[in-house]
C-alpha cells in the first residue's frame, strides 16, 4: 500500500455468524486518506461482511468479529454502534440500493441528514447531492417505487452523501445496472472522491469496471484476501485477468487454481 495517510485500517479480523459459521478467516485491508479501494471477489467471497464489520452492522446479521480489530484515524472501532460511525464519518451504502419505496427521491435524500438539525445546511446539502446527481433533482418529486434501478441506487449513494462523510463503504452499486447506468454511478463517485474528497471502499464483483475507478484492489475470496495491488498493476495481472476477466482458458474453479498464483505460493511457503 502507497505512502498516503491511513484512516481505515482492518487488522486481521475474523467474523463468525451464529457462534458457528466461520466466514472471515483473517482479513486485513486499509484505505488511505481520500483513496478509491476496490474489494473484489465472488459471491459469497466475503465483501458484504468485511463491510458489515467495519460499520457494525452484523449484531442484527447475527454475527461477530471474534478476532483482530479495526481502526479509524487510529481509534478502535469495533465497539461503537453504526450512528456513532456516521458521526465519525463513515457510512455504508447496503446492496440492494435499500430506498423507502413510498417517499419521494427529496424524501430519501432527507432521511440521511438525521444527525443534523440546522435547516440551512440540510437545504446546502440537498443542493450539494443535486449538483453531483441531476438525474435526482429532475425525479425529486417521484415516489423511488416509480423510479428506475439506477437512480434508486444514485438515490442510496445521495442518502449516504446527506450526513457529509469523508469515508463511504459501497455495496455492489453495479448490481442489476446497465453498464452504461453503471459508468455514469461511477463516475460520480469518481467526482465526489476529487471534489469532496471523500474515499470510498468499493465491494463488487464487476471487477473490470472496478479497477477502472479504484486507485488499490483487494481480492477476496472464501474469507481471505488472496491479492492486492495498484488498481493498474491488477488489472494487467496475468492471474487476474485469466480467473476475473475472462481471458485465457482452462478449468478455473478457484483463483487458487490459478498456475502462477500456485507457483508463487509455493516461493512464499
Ligand atoms: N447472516 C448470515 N448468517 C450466516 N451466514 C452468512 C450470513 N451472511 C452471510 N453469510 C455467509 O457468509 C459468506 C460470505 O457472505 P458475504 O455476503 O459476505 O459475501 P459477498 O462476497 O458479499 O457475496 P455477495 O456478492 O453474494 O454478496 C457466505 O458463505 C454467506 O452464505
Amino acid at each position: 500500500m502507497e505512502s498516503r495517510n491511513i484512516v481505515l485500517s482492518v487488522n486481521g479480523i475474523e467474523v463468525i455468524y451464529n457462534h458457528v459459521i466461520l466466514v472471515l478467516k483473517g482479513v486485513s485491508l486499509q484505505l488511505p486518506e481520500k483513496g478509491i479501494v476496490a474489494l473484489l471477489g465472488g459471491n459469497g467471497a466475503g465483501k458484504t461482511t468485511t463491510l458489515r464489520a467495519i460499520s457494525n452492522l452484523l449484531k442484527g446479521e447475527r454475527g461477530e468479529v471474534t478476532k483482530g480489530s479495526i481502526e479509524l484515524r487510529g481509534e478502535q472501532i469495533q465497539n461503537l454502534s453504526p450512528a456513532d460511525l456516521v458521526k465519525r464519518g463513515v457510512v455504508q451504502v447496503m446492496e440492494g440500493r435499500h430506498c423507502f419505496a413510498h417517499l419521494t427521491i427529496e424524501e430519501n435524500l432527507l432521511t440521511g441528514s438525521y444527525t443534523r438539525t440546522d435547516k440551512g445546511e440540510i437545504a446546502a446539502n440537498l443542493e450539494k447531492v443535486y449538483n453531483y446527481f441531476p438525474r435526482l433533482k429532475t425525479r425529486r418529486t417521484s415516489q423511488a417505487a416509480y423510479t428506475s434501478g439506477g437512480e434508486q441506487q444514485m438515490c442510496a449513494i445521495g442518502r449516504a452523501i446527506m450526513s457529509n462523510p469523508n469515508i463511504v463503504l459501497l455495496d455492489e452499486p453495479s448490481m442489476g445496472l446497465a453498464p452504461q447506468i453503471v459508468e455514469e454511478v461511477f463516475n460520480i463517485v469518481k467526482d465526489l472522491n476529487a471534489k469532496e474528497g471523500t474515499t470510498f471502499l468499493l465491494a463488487e464483483q464487476n471487477t473490470n469496471m472496478a479497477l477502472k475507478y479504484a486507485d488499490y484492489g483487494y481480492i477476496m475470496e472464501s474469507g481471505r484476501i488472496v491479492m492486492d495491488g495498484a488498481a493498474q498493476d491488477l488489472a494487467s495481472n496475468e492471474d487476474v485477468k485469466e480467473f476475473y476477466l475472462g481471458v485465457g482458458g482452462g478449468e478455473r474453479k478457484s483463483f487458487k487454481d490459478v498456475k502462477s498464483y500456485k507457483r508463487r505460493k509455493r516461493w512464499l511457503a
